[in-house]
């Protein structure tokens, strides 16, 4: 999560002074290629079939094994753990939080120096995207699975309700509004169908935070100086955490915990019928659901925040530090395919993330779905409706993995014990700081 224009003021190395920035031309041997990923269910299907593409076309030049590590946490943890022991992977599937410690590291070779080797052109990227991922004059890493964070509705449940499946609620009081009609009580007061249920997610305090134009972190989100204190006990998060507490105490809400897998079974099941999930969900909610699914922007938190969202998902960082020259080149390949508008069509439509490459959207499969399901252009559009800021920047921060623990530990205090929402978040933001700190002090 990072732009240019905003400073980069989280620093790091720069493009000539990573291991392996010297990018070959071709390759005279064969290469194998280890990736490691976060993607699994459909998505990581999907994936799948992208990478055999890639190697039948490649076959005895290079050979791309892609490895699913867990989440993006586990993900990132393996990869530090794997810098200790000197046995990285090829190339590696990086959280938006994960960019500044990974800047940090100097373990990988910016992707700017494959685009100035080959004169690769990045016209047809998402300039959202390539701004997101630039970092004083440098794209650092290639966007890849992007996403923005949406609402999405079950419209069978909206049409039997008598509400309007096409106008999804848009800030914190319409969901509770639509949630007293959708929520489903049976005769003997056990609730068949919640209006509402969503993960106690880090991710969404930090796109609420965007919507309502406030900063995560200070120091200009991080990018004016490095940030030493985390933002997120903001009293536009406690309105959040006491509304969402209210709207589980009144039985509208289905309380679920910290578990985004738990959330999406608790949509698809038909157990909650609006919930906040990623786009990168749309395809796997398509595929297990069996009601008509709709999506709707991500919620304000009240109706006269301006918006605008932060750019969810991951990126591709390729690893130079203890690799051959061949392997980051037989990389490198590989990432452009991934790239290519045809591949961009494929994963686009397979898993409602966004298409990195514009012009995926043109391609027969992303037409088809396009066609089919108008709910895969909801978070292009929202992107494109959302003004480049400090705040919908997102916030630069080593430890910003910590901090979206910290704030989950603060949100879910609250909910379950009886402590308010603002001791429990400002509790949370507290400890934090060491982290910040030392994190801090370790890179100077
Ligand atoms: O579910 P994703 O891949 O869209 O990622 C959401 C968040 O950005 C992860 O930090």
């Amino acid at each position: 999560c990072s732009t240019d224009d905003n400073g980069g003021g989280g620093g790091g190395a720069s493009a000539s002074d990573v291991p392996g920035a010297e990018v070959l031309d071709d390759l005279d041997q064969a290469v194998e290629v280890e990736f490691w990923h976060s993607m699994d269910s459909t998505n990581g299907q999907v994936l799948n079939g992208l990478i055999d593409e890639f190697n039948a076309a490649n076959e005895g030049r290079v050979r791309v094994t892609g490895t699913f590590q867990g989440d993006y946490d586990t993900t990132l943890a393996q990869h530090r753990a794997a810098i200790q022991q000197g046995d990285t992977a090829n190339l590696i599937m990086v959280y938006d939080l994960g960019t500044q410690f990974m800047i940090d590291s100097g373990q990988t070779v910016p992707a700017q120096a494959f685009v100035d080797k080959d004169e690769y052109d990045t016209g047809a990227l998402e300039d959202a995207l390539l701004n997101y991922f630039t970092v004083d004059g440098d794209l650092r890493s290639f966007p890849f699975n992007n996403s923005t964070p949406l609402m999405y509705i079950n419209r069978d449940a909206f049409e039997e309700a008598g509400l309007d499946p096409d106008n999804p609620p848009k800030d914190l009081a319409e969901i509770r509004e639509f949630a007293e009609a959708l929520t489903i009580t049976s005769d003997d007061g056990q609730v068949e169908q919640y209006g509402f249920g969503a993960a106690v997610y880090g991710w969404f305090v930090e796109q609420f935070m965007a919507r309502a134009a406030v900063p995560y972190c200070d120091n200009g989100n991080g990018r004016e100086g490095r940030a030493a204190e985390a933002l997120f006990n903001d009293p536009k998060i406690v309105e959040v955490v006491e509304w969402w507490q209210s709207m589980i105490d009144d039985g509208l809400a289905v309380q679920i915990g910290r578990s985004t897998d738990d959330a999406q079974a608790a949509f698809t099941s038909g157990r909650a019928a609006m919930t906040l999930e990623s786009t990168g969900s749309l395809g796997g909610f398509l595929e297990q659901s069996e009601f008509e699914v709709g999506a709707g922007y991500f919620p304000l938190v009240s109706s006269d925040d301006p918006g605008g969202s932060i750019i969810g998902g991951a990126s591709l960082w390729i690893n130079g530090e203890g690799h051959s020259q061949e392997e980051v080149r037989g990389s490198w390949e590989f990432v452009q395919h991934l790239l290519t508008a045809e591949s961009q069509s494929v994963w686009h439509a397979g898993t409602g993330y966004l298409a990195v490459n514009t012009e995926g959207y043109d391609g027969p499969e992303a037409q088809e779905r396009a066609t089919e399901f108008p709910q895969f252009a909801v978070a292009a559009a929202q992107l494109a409706d959302s003004e480049t800021s400090v705040n919908t920047a997102g916030c630069m921060m080593g430890v910003m993995s910590d901090a979206r623990v910290a704030a989950e530990e603060g949100w879910e205090a609250a909910l379950t014990t009886n402590d308010s929402a603002e001791a429990a978040l400002t509790r949370a933001k507290e400890s934090l700081q060491r982290k910040i700190d030392e994190y801090n002090d370790s890179v100077g």
